[in-house]
């Protein structure tokens, strides 16, 4: 255990990001993208996503769904109606979305067991793909994350390639580097493609929910698909100061996000009443989606 641990919301600090890797397959193997050996289910997500998220799209999507009047449920309910979905954007991913909640939160206890929050974190973060069971396609609902309103970077899985027929990328207003945005304006006045991350931020901080998880995990939710982001460093120039200093907690989130995916199905009988007392101390009531 280490001191970085034990420290309380609001004055927490990560001084020791521990290694995390289980022995199923290489770091190398998984998200492998390739537009000639890829599952076509995870080329076709992406290519109807890299073409149809727009910054009229999103602005869109925000408005539908951040009215929360889609239905009323706890986050555990939620989770139970993941076991019916299945993400076609993710090639490392064969279980049902309920597991893989599960397998992240299983992994980050077994490196921060008295980090309760971060545990809840890992159990909760892709539960906002519940849209998609509400007819929300999953082009919109899961897969990584870029910005809108500003020209895709290169490192966006299939090479940006895949945008070419995106409407913005005529647009003057939104096809040069910074488009919209001016520089360093911070990722939370930035327009992400809509998906399960902001969905799921939206409906902790809405004032009609309570939520008692820190800041650090508001941002472990609201940007673990943006791989563009934290894993390859690019739009630092959308970054303020505070988006940097987060990233590190968004990186030592994203190796049990990534690498839990494993085909072994965790003991859950055993782990949903260790969950549910948790989730109940940071997320207490039903929520409004
Ligand atoms: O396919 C996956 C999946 O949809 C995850 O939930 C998301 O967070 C990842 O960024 C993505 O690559
Ligand atoms: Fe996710
Ligand atoms: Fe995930």
């Amino acid at each position: 255990m280490s001191t970085a641990d034990v420290v309380p919301p609001g004055s927490v600090s990560l001084e020791d990001p521990s290694e995390y890797r289980p022995e199923y397959k290489d770091k190398d193997d998984y998200r492998t993208f390739d537009i000639h050996t890829s599952p076509e289910r995870v080329i076709n997500t992406y290519r109807a996503m890299h073409t149809n998220q727009t910054l009229d799209y999103v602005k869109k999507k925000n408005e539908y769904w951040c009215k929360f009047n889609h239905g009323e449920m706890s986050i555990m309910e939620a989770l139970n109606m993941l076991n019916n979905f299945m993400d076609e954007s993710d090639p490392d991913v064969d279980v049902p979305n309920s597991v893989h909640a599960f397998q992240t939160a299983e992994g980050i206890r077994q490196k921060h067991p008295n980090n309760e929050w971060f545990q809840v974190t890992g159990l909760v973060h892709d539960v906002g793909k519940v849209m998609a069971l509400w007819g929300e396609p999953q082009f919109s609902t899961v897969g990584d994350t870029f910005p809108v309103g500003c020209r895709p970077d290169k490192s966006i899985v299939f090479d940006a390639e895949l945008f070419k027929d995106n409407p913005d990328l005529q647009n003057e207003k939104t096809n040069t580097k910074l488009g919209i945005y001016e520089e360093n304006c911070g990722l939370s006045n930035v327009y992400m493609s809509w998906g399960h991350d902001e969905y799921l931020y939206r409906v902790l901080k809405a004032p009609e929910n309570t939520c008692h998880l820190p800041e650090e995990a508001l941002y472990c939710i609201r940007f673990h698909s943006f791989y563009p982001w934290h894993t390859s460093g690019a739009y630092k120039y959308l970054c303020d100061n505070k988006d940097l200093e987060m990233m590190k907690w968004v990186n030592e989130f994203n190796k049990f996000d990534l690498y839990s995916k494993t085909p072994d199905i965790p003991p859950l009988e055993e782990l949903v009443p260790y969950y549910t007392k948790l989730v109940e101390k940071y997320i207490p009531r039903k929520l409004k989606w």
